[in-house]
This record gives C-alpha cells, structure tokens and sequence, in this order.
C-alpha cells in the first residue's frame, strides 16, 4: 500500500525534527548553556552530593590502598594485631563508601527530579506562548511525545557530568595515584589502553548523535499515532480504518525497533573493544609484575595493592568510556528541547504596547491582505467597519476566508499589509492580552477541557462567581440540562466531554463566551445540525449573547443572517457584497439573492452551504 510506504512516511517528518544533528561545537555550548541555566540553582545541592561522590572515590582507592598492608601485616609478617583492625578499617570503608553512595543518589535523584518539573512548566508557560500556527505545523500528538522523551535530557546531562567527573574521574584519578604509587612502571604499561579507546569512542559519537534523533523522532510518532487513533476512535471505527491504521503503525514500529537496534550496536560496539584493550593491559601487568615477583623476589603486597587498583579502576575507567556515548543521548534530547525553548511567538507585542480601551466596540478592517504562507493569498482587499454593538455576518462559500477575518481580528495572525482597528487602535499596538479581554469566542466545534462544568464555563472568566457561572448558564439555555446531570456543576466532563450532546456542548461554550462578558463577541456557528429543540435553544442561547455587543458571526443558520444588522457576502477571499437583508435580498444577479432564493426553497431556516 503506497500509504505505508516507508520513505514515504518517513520523510513526511513533522517540521520540528528538520534541524540536522549538532555538531561538537554546537554540542560543547549546549553543555555550558544547560550548566549555567541550572547549575546555580542547585549549587548547595551538587556542592553535598560531589562531597559523597568524592568520598565514594576516596573509599574505593583506600580499599586498593590497604590491599598492601593487608597481604603484608597479616599473611607476610603475621601480626595477629592486624586480624582485628585492618578488617573493622575495611569494615568502616565499606560503610562510610555505602552512606555516601546513598546521599549522592538520593541527592541526585531529587535535583534531577526538580529539573523535569521545572523544565516541564517552563515548556508549557512557553507553548501556551507560542503562536496559533505553531500548532497548526505541528501535530498536537506527536509534540507532546517528543517533549514526553526529551525532558529528561537536561536531568541526565547534568546528572552524567556530575557522576561521571566527580565520583569516576575522582577515582580515576585517585586509583592510578595508588597504582603510580605502588609501582610507576606497571602503571604505564596499564595506561597504555587509554588512548586506543578514546580515538574509538569519538568515531562513535558521531555516528549515535544521528540515530539518536531519528529514534526519538520516530518513537514520538509511534506514540502519537496511536493517541490519535484513540481520540478519533470513532472515525477509526465507523470507516473501518483498523487494518490500514495498524498497518501503518506497523511500518513505524518496525522502523523505531531497526533504529533501536542501531544505538544498540552503536553503543556496544565499545564494550568488546574496552574489554579487549583492558583485557591486554591488565593481562601484561600480571604477566609482568608476577615475572618480577618469581625472578627478583618483590614483595606481593605491592604487587596486590596494584592489581587490585587496576581492577577497581577499570569499572569507572569503563564508565567514563562510555560517557560520551550516554552524553551524546541526553544533549539531543536536551538540544530537541531547546529548539522549542527557543522559538518566538511570531506575534509579539511590542515593547511598552498600550493595552487596548473599549470604548463603544467598534472594529474597522482597512484593505486587509493575508495569506498563511509567502505568496498564497487567502484575504484580498478586505475592507469593511463591524459598527460597535451590532451584529455583522459573514457568509460565503467554503473557503472563502470566513473563519480567517475571525482569526485575525484575535491577532492569530498578523495581516500582511492594511491594518484591523479596534475603536481606532491598531491591533497590532496594543498588548494582545488585553485586546483579547475584550473577546469572547464561541468556536464552530466547541472544546472542553477535563474538569467539571462548572471549571469549564468558568475559563471564560476565572475570577467569576459561581452566581455569575450559573446566570451565564441560564441565559445560555444550558441550566436545565446541567441541573440534571448526577452532579450539577460539578459533574466532571470525560475527555472531550463525551458525556455530552453536540447541542450542549455548543450551549456550554456560548455560556462559557457569555461569563466573560466581554464587548466583542466571535462566532463560527455550527454547521452541523442539531435536532429542531437544541437547534432552538442554541438559536436563543446566541441571541442573547449577541444583544448589544460587536458581533461578527460566520453564519450559517438563516435566521442570523436575516436579523444581522449587516451581512457580507465573502468569495474567493474578497467582500463581494454588502449591506442588510433588505438591501441585498432582491439585488438582481447578487449572490446573496441567489443563496436566499436557494435557501427559501429548500429547507427554510437551516444549515447553508454557499456554493
Ligand atoms: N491554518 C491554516 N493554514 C493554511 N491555510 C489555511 C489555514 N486555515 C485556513 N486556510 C486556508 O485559507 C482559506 C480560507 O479558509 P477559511 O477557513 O477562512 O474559509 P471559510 O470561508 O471560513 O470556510 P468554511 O466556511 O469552510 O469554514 C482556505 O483555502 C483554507 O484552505
């Protein structure tokens, strides 16, 4: 099936993972940027936790260190005094390396914790700050996917670092003291292995930084294909979508478990060749060291002292090996996080903007052009004056650009050229969170987020009272049905209010838009159709709303379109006709004469399509 393609699919990346994989110098920044944004907050924190991993790293190189007294004291001189005190000495350094192990993983567990919490509040504040068409580039499922495996990559950044430099380097650092101390020589028979595995590990790295974010890339849309089907199970169902849906999910899961399989091999290839390369050094230092020992007689209990710090360096040696591999992972994840972090909000206010005053509620589009992308034009020319208090409807075929002047009196988007003036402010001037104050929209499809009815019409206006929430509700047509619900207000809605009807959902948002009392009013009527009760709750519900505020409605029902103070007729994204039923109506060869004979004929006052 051509749809199942795999290229095909997989080279319809959604936009955010077009960004190609960091360079080192890229990466080296990052690591400094995380650090500083961090670093400070939890200086006290880190300043304990490299106090125990210290005293880990300091434990383990004693035990190498006593080896030697306790070959020589106890089976060389056989000093009985030695039995006693050198293993309660081991015995304490047991305990205070186990202490210490704890408080810097507790330690750590908590700061990385905080870091996710504050990472993930700092992403939400910053999205529900980005622009609408941010969302509408990006799928809402696969975002939160990503973010969903990105986030612990600052946590495990950070984490890696501090582990690895002060609890492995430390040792490092100490056990080759120990063994530089015992025996300068052997030590640098045993040290020979570094390089070799270092010039292998930075091959690697590379190569992981590429497959890595492939992986995340397509885990996310694995996750989100399957979250999409779930919330359009219905859709998935009544099209019997099932077998196609799952073969497509296929393609990606097989492609996630190849690319799995990649960073596997990627990062294990350095365990066999760590091994090998250790495996050779520690094999020359015994085979030499015991040479020594048989021929020249030198004493064993440097001799173990040795071996046992060469032993006990190679797991932080190998951890630190491998530091770069476990880095290279979280900083894609951290660098993915950061490309979000860093977006601007493509409509930003400008410095010191005003906030917008209401004086009657009066909006003007001046010669308005638009388009969502360079060179597509969707609005041309647009001019026309919603008088304040009244109610303007815009109708025309689908497509025309209805819903798009709604959208752009809300400052979704900025208009190419000519401006939008709200009781002569240019919207562009003011800040858009006062300019959206003073809105209140009902969208065509209403949304309902989780909470209860009462959390939901209250969104409209937080500081409402629950007086306030119930009289909107009234006036909304909505009381009856919520009184009747198992627990009024405060009946909890399933996701996407399942729990509810079409109608009511749609009368819950209008009470939601009539809390906020706000003096311009927005409406994308419904097209869908309602039976003849709801229809006319919904209908009383909206005129209410609309009685003595700007009202631009994108129309459908005739009824609004008849009593509208002003009706525009949008085509092919110009006003192609204006003015009031009266005056339109018996235009001869006016498209609205047209669309009204054409409605009239057919079912009177119902769902229109424009074409
Ligand atoms: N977010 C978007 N990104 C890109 N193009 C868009 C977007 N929204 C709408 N369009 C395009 O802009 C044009 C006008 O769309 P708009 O939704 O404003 O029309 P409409 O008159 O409201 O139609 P309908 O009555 O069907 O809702 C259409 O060609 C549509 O494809």
């Amino acid at each position: 099936m051509a749809d199942n393609d795999p290229k095909r699919l997989l080279a319809a990346k959604p936009k955010l993972s077009l960004k190609r994989p960091e360079s080192r110098g890229v990466m080296l920044g990052l690591l400094r940027r995380i650090l500083q944004e961090n670093g400070r907050l939890f200086v006290r924190e880190y300043a304990v936790a490299v106090v125990c991993l210290v005293l880990v790293a300091g434990t383990t190189a004693f035990m190498a260190w006593i080896m030697r007294d306790v070959i020589d004291e106890i089976f060389v001189q056989g000093n009985r005094a030695a039995i006693v005190s050198l293993p309660i000495v081991i015995f304490l350094a047991f305990a205070i390396r186990g202490a210490a192990s704890y408080g810097q993983g507790v330690l750590l567990a908590r700061i990385g914790n905080n870091i996710v919490a504050r990472y993930q509040r700092r992403l939400f504040t910053h999205l529900t700050e980005l622009s609408v068409d941010f969302f509408s580039e990006n799928r809402s499922a696969h975002l939160a996917a990503r973010i969903n495996q990105n986030v612990s990559g600052i946590r495990d950044t950070l984490n890696l670092t501090v582990t690895s430099l002060a609890r492995d380097l430390l040792s490092l650092i100490f056990l080759v003291g120990v063994m530089i101390w015992q025996d300068p020589l052997l030590s640098s028979i045993a040290l020979l292995a570094g390089p070799p595995i270092a010039i292998m590990i930075g091959k690697l790295a590379r190569k992981l930084r590429v497959a890595t974010r492939e992986m995340i890339d397509v885990n996310a849309r694995v996750l989100a294909s399957m979250q999409e089907a779930a919330q359009g199970i219905t859709v998935v169902k009544a099209f019997t979508m099932e077998a196609p849906l799952r073969e497509r999910i296929e393609t990606l899961i097989q492609t996630a478990e190849t690319r799995s399989n990649r960073i596997a091999s990627i990062t294990e290839r350095t365990t066999p060749v760590t091994e090998m390369v250790a495996g050779l050094a520690i094999a020359g230092v015994i085979a030499y060291s015991g040479y020594r020992a048989i021929v020249y007689g030198y004493s064993p209990g440097a001799m173990f002292a040795f071996i046992t710090a060469l032993l006990l360096a190679y797991d932080p040696a190998r951890r630190l090996a491998r530091l770069q591999v476990q880095l290279e992972r979280a900083m894609v994840n951290a660098a993915m996080i950061y490309e979000i972090l860093d977006l601007e909000p493509r409509q930003p206010d400008p410095s010191n903007a005003p906030s917008l005053a209401i004086d009657k509620g009066e909006i003007a589009f001046r010669d308005v052009n638009f388009g969502y992308h360079a060179g597509e034009q969707v609005l041309r020319e647009i001019s026309f004056i919603a008088p304040a208090g009244k109610t303007t409807a815009l109708i025309g075929a689908s497509g025309g650009g209805k819903s798009t002047i709604v959208s752009l009196v809300q400052r979704f988007y900025d208009v190419e050229s000519g401006a939008i003036l709200i009781d002569g402010q240019d919207i562009r001037q003011v800040t858009k969170r006062s300019l959206r104050s003073k809105i209140a929209y009902v969208p065509q499809a209403p949304y309902l987020f989780e909470g209860t009815i009462r959390d939901n019409i209250r969104l409209g206006r937080p500081d409402a009272t629950d007086a306030e929430i119930e009289e909107a509700a009234r006036q909304a047509q909505a009381e009856e049905f919520i009184v009747n619900q198992p627990q009024g207000y405060d009946t909890p809605l399933g996701e996407n209010g399942v729990t509810l009807s079409g109608g009511q959902r749609q009368r819950l948002s209008i009470a939601r838009a009539l809390v906020r009392n706000a003096p311009i009013l927005l409406l994308d009527e419904a097209t869908s159709a309602l039976d003849t009760r709801s229809e006319t709750l919904v209908q009383e519900a909206l005129e209410l709303a609309m009685k003595d505020r700007t009202t631009i409605v994108v129309a459908h029902r005739l009824s609004t379109i008849v009593n509208a103070d002003q009706i525009l007729v949008v085509d092919g994204g110009r006003i192609v006709e204006g003015g009031t039923h009266a005056e339109l109506v018996d235009k001869p060869g006016g498209l609205y004469a047209r669309f009204y004979a054409l409605q009239t004929r057919t079912q009177g006052d119902d769902i229109v399509a424009l074409a």
